[in-house]
């Protein structure tokens, strides 16, 4: 059976105080939550440090949003896997498409990502999509497939979730169809060795379309920008029916 992975993206919002803030009301909301969703916040570098002295191995499983493929060197603003699992983080979002835009990300730069995060013991959260204009011009498939060769090459599928985000759809309000988002995360799992990875839609999740993101098959979980960042709002979201 296929694990459903419901993960908040904060990206660069919430201080280390703003963090603790949240989590008091968030937690418990949690007790409500089947124990068979993972629940996942992958929050700034900061915040990682003053959360993980503050979940007393709870529910909530943490995830950074970036990992270098060195284990230390003269890389200024990066960080590694050591340091990340030393903070008992789980998870790690890589390929964002944020990253990718500004940060010169690149699907080698992604592969050496995934690869390093699986060596130090992090489940890499491989986020893959197309532009509007790469959708308009019929080539969501492609650009896709392309993503996945490049991106998943020797990276071990029993230890990997992806997150199926369009571009057009992140912070805009502008929610892919369920069925059409369904139809993309069925193709990308054909194109997996492993057909138990857990695929996961991002892309303006909110409490208002959760239950019907969830409905949908081949969805195995969320990755969630904006709506995660309140803690009744996520609460909803991984509390959907
Ligand atoms: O990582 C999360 C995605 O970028 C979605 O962000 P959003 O929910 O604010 O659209």
């Amino acid at each position: 059976m296929r694990k459903i992975v419901i993960a908040g993206n904060w990206k660069m919002y919430k201080t280390g105080a703003e963090s603790l803030e949240f989590l008091k009301g968030f937690t418990s909301s949690l007790t409500e939550t089947p124990e068979e969703r993972e629940v996942v916040l992958c929050v700034p570098f900061t915040s990682l440090a003053v959360l993980s002295k503050n979940l007393h191995g709870g529910r909530v499983r943490l995830g950074a949003q970036n990992v270098h493929w060195q284990e230390s060197g003269a890389y200024t603003g990066e960080i590694s896997g050591p340091m990340l699992a030393e903070l008992g983080v789980r998870y790690v979002v890589i390929g964002h498409s944020e990253r990718r835009q500004y940060f010169g990300e690149t699907d080698e730069t992604v592969n050496l990502r995934l690869l390093a995060a699986q060596k130090y013991g992090l489940i890499p959260i491989l986020c893959v999509g197309e532009t509007k204009q790469q959708r308009d011009a019929g080539e969501t498939e492609t650009h896709i497939f392309s993503q996945l060769a490049q991106d998943l090459v020797d990276v071990d599928q029993e230890k990997l979730v992806i997150a199926y985000e369009p571009i057009w759809a992140i912070g805009t309000g502008d929610t892919c169809e369920t069925k059409e988002a369904n139809r993309v995360i069925g193709l990308i799992r054909s194109k997996l060795s492993n057909p138990d990875v857990p695929i996961q839609y991002g892309g303006s999740v909110k409490p208002e379309n959760i239950d019907e993101v969830m409905a949908q098959p081949e969805i195995d979980g969320v990755l969630v920008g904006g709506a995660s960042l309140e803690s009744a709002s996520f609460s909803r979201i991984v509390n959907y029916n």
